[in-house]
C-alpha cells in the first residue's frame, strides 16, 4: 500500500515521488522515490544540498511541473492525475505561491497584485482578512504603489497578503529571503510562523539558510533525490549540524 508511511490527514503529500528530466545517458533523477506529508497549520522548511531536489520537489506538489511517477496530493486530489486546465485552477484557488524575485505584476498597484489571484476565479477578497494581513504586514499606506515605487522588503510583503488573502491549503515559499536584507528577511520569516500559529496557515518553504529553517516547526531533509531526514523543533545549530553531516555522508 503506497500511503502507509504518509500522513494521510497532511494538506500536502508526495507518495513516492518520482521525476526523471530527460532520458537516456542525459537523464537526471532529480526526485528518487519521495514519500513525506507536510501536516496542517504547520511550518516546514525543505533544505538539502544544491541539486537535492528541493524545487523540483516543490514544483511537483505545486502542480508546476509534472512527476515521472508517484503522487503528488493536496487534500485528497492527486496532481499527477490532472489536465492543465485543472491544475491551473488549483494553484489559483488552492495554494499561494511566495518567490525569491517576488513575481509582483509591475503595471499593478500593490492592491491590485494582492487581489489579482482571487478576481481571476471571481472572487473577492474578505475584507476582515485583507485588513488583518494589510495591517499586520505594514502596507496599508503603500496600497496605492507600483512594485517599482517599494522597496524589496515591502514587494515581499505584498507578496505575502497576495499568497495568503485567498485563505490557500498550503502556501509555498521559494527562497522567500533570498533577495533581502536580514531585517526584511526576519520581518518575512516571523510574519510567516505567526500566520501559521495566528490564521492556521500550513507553509512549505525551500530554504539554503539554517537562520530561516529556525524559524519552521519542521526541517524535511533531501539528499540526491530523497527524503534524507527530519528535525523537529530546529534551531540554528541543529539544521547546521545535520547539513554538515549530509555533506560527508556524500
Ligand atoms: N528542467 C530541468 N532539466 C534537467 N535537469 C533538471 C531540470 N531541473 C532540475 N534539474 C536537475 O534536477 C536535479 C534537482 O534539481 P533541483 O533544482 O530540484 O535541486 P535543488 O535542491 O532545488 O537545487 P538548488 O539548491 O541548487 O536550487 C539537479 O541535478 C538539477 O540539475
Amino acid at each position: 500500500m503506497l500511503t502507509q508511511n504518509v500522513d494521510t490527514l497532511a494538506a500536502v503529500a508526495a507518495v513516492d515521488l518520482v521525476k526523471v528530466y530527460g532520458s537516456g545517458d542525459t537523464a537526471v533523477r532529480a526526485l528518487d522515490g519521495v514519500t513525506v506529508g507536510f501536516s496542517r497549520a504547520q511550518f516546514t522548511a525543505i533544505m538539502g544540498p544544491s541539486g537535492s531536489g528541493k524545487s523540483t520537489l516543490m514544483h511537483c506538489l505545486a502542480g508546476l511541473d509534472t512527476a515521472t511517477s508517484g503522487q503528488a496530493l493536496l487534500g485528497g486530489t492527486d496532481l499527477t492525475k490532472q489536465s492543465d486546465k485543472v491544475l491551473t485552477k488549483v494553484r489559483r484557488e488552492r495554494i499561494g505561491f511566495v518567490f525569491q524575485a517576488f513575481n509582483l505584476l509591475p503595471q499593478l498597484t500593490a492592491a491590485q497584485n494582492i487581489a489579482l489571484p482571487l478576481e481571476l476565479s471571481g472572487r473577492k477578497p474578505d475584507p476582515q482578512l485583507y485588513a488583518h494581513l494589510t495591517d499586520t504586514l505594514g502596507i496599508t499606506g503603500r496600497l496605492g504603489h507600483r512594485p517599482g515605487e517599494m522597496s524589496g522588503g515591502q514587494q515581499q510583503r505584498v507578496a505575502l497578503a497576495r499568497a495568503l488573502v485567498s485563505r490557500p491549503e498550503v502556501v509555498f515559499a521559494d527562497e522567500p529571503t533570498g533577495n533581502l536584507d536580514s531585517r526584511s528577511g526576519a520581518e518575512v520569516l516571523l510574519f510567516l510562523r505567526n500566520s501559521v500559529r495566528e490564521l492556521g496557515q500550513t507553509i512549505v518553504m525551500v530554504t539554503h539558510d539554517p537562520g530561516a529553517a529556525a524559524y519552521a516547526d519542521r526541517v524535511v531533509l533531501l539528499a540526491d533525490g530523497r527524503v534524507a531526514g527530519e528535525l523537529d523543533n530546529p534551531d540554528i545549530a541543529s539544521v547546521t549540524d545535520a547539513l554538515q553531516s549530509l555533506a560527508v555522508a556524500r
